[in-house]
């Protein structure tokens, strides 16, 4: 078992009142002699929205495809809805939307078939899909606005549309907690709008949602919680608490813009 398979104690202090859905405890993860992540404890509950922010560097895709159990923790544990990383994936608790750069874009595969890969863990090792399957993926399509291009390779996608198809393979899969790695990044106004509605509807019906995003402007409209890395975790709470001028400074080295005032 990994480091990454434990799951936290119950009771600690910073634990929320409801049972968190997404409970990270005291983990680090190292690559080499690069330290990534020191002693990041972070707990989202139900029906929350989380952005996480930070420099570049600053550790944001680390944690979610530790979360994921795709990088090796070395101390620390992940629970999602009480499961470690494996077992979570395994029963298709978690959907994770992975940054541009971490997919092979020219394999040569459609639309409908990466959101069908929601529904893997549900089939049998042939993997023929039963008429639940094709009307889960279906709805999902449908839900990210992507009826349209069902047909369509996804190399040929725009890169909103590309983050849209890995929101509706989640949803196909039925994943309670979502995982996006910059679904904001080099996306046009229209995917930007129909993303922010699908996530947003997703926390309305309970889904808890960690987002890694450099939008500051964005994070107070979205997100419940806002939680600022650094390595190790500088803050996590309200937007408008966590994103203070002296927080943005130690995070940035620079008071970048916020519009106003997130929160
Ligand atoms: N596979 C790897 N091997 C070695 N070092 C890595 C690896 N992945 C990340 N790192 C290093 O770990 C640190 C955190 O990187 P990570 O990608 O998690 O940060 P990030 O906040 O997501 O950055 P960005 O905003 O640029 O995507 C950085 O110093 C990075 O260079």
């Amino acid at each position: 078992m990994s480091a990454t398979e434990t799951t936290p104690a119950a009771g600690r202090p910073d634990a929320a009142d409801a049972a968190p859905a997404l409970d990270v405890a005291q983990l680090t993860v190292r690559y080499g002699d690069v330290c990534a992540l020191e002693d990041v404890s972070l707990s989202v509950g139900p029906g929350r929205i989380c952005g996480l922010l930070g420099a570049n560097g600053s550790g944001k895709s680390s944690l979610l495809t530790a979360i994921m159990g795709l990088t090796a923790a070395d101390t620390g544990g992940v629970a999602i809805l009480g499961a470690g990383p494996a077992a979570a994936r395994k029963r298709g608790l978690v959907g994770y939307v992975p940054q541009a750069e971490q997919v092979d874009w020219a394999f040569p595969v459609r639309v409908a078939d990466v959101v069908m890969m929601g529904r893997y863990g549900r089939m049998g090792p042939t993997r023929r899909p039963r008429r639940a399957d094709r009307a889960a993926v279906g709805a999902a399509l449908e839900r990210t606005g992507l009826t349209g291009l069902a047909h369509r390779r996804i190399g040929a996608l725009s890169g909103g549309q590309r983050k849209r198809v890995f929101v509706a393979r989640g949803i196909a899969q039925g994943a309670r907690v979502f995982l996006l790695d910059e679904p904001f990044a080099g996306v046009d106004r229209a995917s930007e709008a129909t993303i922010t509605a699908v996530l947003s509807a997703m926390r309305d019906e309970g889904h808890t949602l960690l987002v890694s995003t450099h939008d500051l402007v964005g994070v107070g409209a979205l997100c419940d919680e806002a939680a600022l890395l650094q390595r190790r975790l500088l803050a996590h709470g309200p937007p408008g608490e966590v994103l203070t001028p002296e927080r943005l400074m130690e995070a940035f080295g620079i008071v970048p813009p916020t519009g106003g005032g997130p929160g």
